[in-house]
């Protein structure tokens, strides 16, 4: 891991391979290099650009205003459309100053918004509000919403952990549950896609391998999760301010979080059987990073180090998430503004358990930078000679696009 973390803070980029595969070198994609490369014959919005133009709704909040950070130099992006609710009419430098630099359009309310020169939205707005606005919106648009109101498959289950009715139940039908490493094809052709909550993607990323091969047992499964304060938005709220939360950590949500149906529905659908969880979140004393401990029982005839061979082959190919190597243990601090989950499994001093421990940045992938899988926009709008830009500009070992740039975001 020292290797990877290092090359974090240095604020290097090296891919995967390069970093676990001594020998097997690929070539990086570079868009910081290539951005001097004109975007040949990519095409979007009836030709009018050769730049994917995106709407941010909620640009004036922390998911929102990481999407921008991400995106704003993109060689294939333009943001043309961002809004606020109480900031409307604001610059965003004098929301987010660190964006000064950058030729954004003023934040506006929705009700003014103008989507005709817009292709694809990242909706980063609180959930119950989001149902009704996306609802609304043009039918051209891809969606990707990153609240929680499109998640749950079951609207009953829905109303009951969010206290609400659902106001947009045949939207709720067409969403695909966008955890990109599980789901990449139906993401691929879904129009709105529901990005995971943050606990969700940390716990899920390990356990839905383990129990689609039957590794673990679907029973007595213990999620003790944390995350920083950042997960909660930036609005102001009593419980998060600094005297509430510094030198101490809060356990809140006990046996009731939101998140619990929603982790249990993605288990259940890798186990083809209901899957019941105990889970409890807890607030840290930090800005940013999630970690979530996980307690299972391993299948008989089962070890330790074989869930490890399992995810390590599972996710080989997939270039944000890293199973750490011997012991190792996966720490917040090495994911910060990153969009890898790092993970490791320990075996339990009781014979028969294992400890998963899961990482993630719960405002990078563990929202915004999830939904920005360039692989889930590119493959939407298919621009016809996509395969050879791609192979041409980026990939000249004929790679995938899912490996592209994400990387390059997160380790700015
Ligand atoms: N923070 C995290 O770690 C994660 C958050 N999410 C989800 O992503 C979504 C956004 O979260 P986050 O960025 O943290 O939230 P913030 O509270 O930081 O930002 C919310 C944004 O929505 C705008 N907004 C609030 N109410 C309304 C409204 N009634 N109409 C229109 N716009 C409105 C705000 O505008 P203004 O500031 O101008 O009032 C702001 O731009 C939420 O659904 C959240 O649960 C998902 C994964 C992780
Ligand atoms: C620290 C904190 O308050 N975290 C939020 C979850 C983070 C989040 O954004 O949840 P969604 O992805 O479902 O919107 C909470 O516990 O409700």
């Amino acid at each position: 891991m020292s290797s990877l973390a290092a090359n974090h803070f240095n604020g290097g980029c090296l891919w995967k391979y390069q970093v676990s595969k001594v020998g097997k070198f690929r070539i990086r994609a570079t868009w910081m290099a290539s951005s001097s490369t004109p975007a040949q014959s990519m095409e979007f919005g009836e030709g009018k650009t050769n730049k994917l133009r995106i709407g941010v709704l909620g640009a004036s909040g922390y998911t929102g205003s990481e999407i921008i950070r991400l995106l704003r130099n993109h060689p294939h992006f333009q943001i043309t459309l961002m809004t606020a609710d109480r900031k409307a009419g604001q610059s965003i430098e004098s929301v987010f100053p660190h964006l000064v630099t950058q030729d954004l359009p003023n934040l506006v309310a929705v009700k003014d918004a103008d989507f005709s020169a817009v292709d694809a939205v990242f909706c980063c707005l609180p959930h119950g509000t989001t149902q009704e606005i996306i609802k609304s919106l043009p039918t051209n648009l891809k969606i990707v919403d990153l609240s929680a109101d499109f998640r749950l498959q079951d609207i009953a289950e829905y109303e009951e952990w969010y206290g609400q009715p659902h106001k947009a139940t045949a939207l709720q039908k067409e969403a695909v549950y966008g955890l990109t490493e599980i789901s990449r094809k139906e993401i691929q052709s879904a129009r709105l896609v529901a990005n995971p909550g943050c606990y969700p993607t940390s716990v899920q990323l390990p356990l839905i391998p383990l129990i689609k091969s039957n590794l673990i047992q679907v029973r007595n499964i213990i999620i003790d999760s944390k995350s920083g304060v950042s997960g909660a938005g930036r609005g102001a709220k009593e419980a998060n301010l600094y005297t509430e939360i510094a030198e101490g950590i809060h356990s809140y949500g006990i046996t009731k979080h939101r998140h619990v149906p929603e982790i249990e529905q993605g288990l259940s659908e890798a186990a083809n059987s209901k899957v019941t969880v105990s889970f409890t979140p807890h607030l840290m004393p930090m800005s940013r990073g999630m970690q979530s401990t996980i307690y299972v029982e391993i299948a008989p005839g089962v070890t330790t180090q074989d869930l490890k061979d399992h995810l390590g082959n599972y996710y080989e190919h997939e270039e944000f998430v890293v199973l750490l190597k011997n012991k190792e243990v996966p720490h917040t601090r090495h994911v910060r503004g990153s969009n890898y989950c790092l993970m490791n499994v320990f075996p339990d001093r009781i014979p028969g358990r294992a400890i998963i421990i899961s990482v993630i940045d719960n405002l990078v992938k563990g929202a915004s930078v999830a939904c920005l899988c360039f692989r889930r926009i590119f493959l939407w709008f298919n621009p016809p000679d996509f395969k050879v830009f791609v192979k041409s500009n980026y990939f000249p070992q004929g790679e995938t696009a899912s490996r592209f740039a994400v990387d390059e975001f997160c380790l700015l």
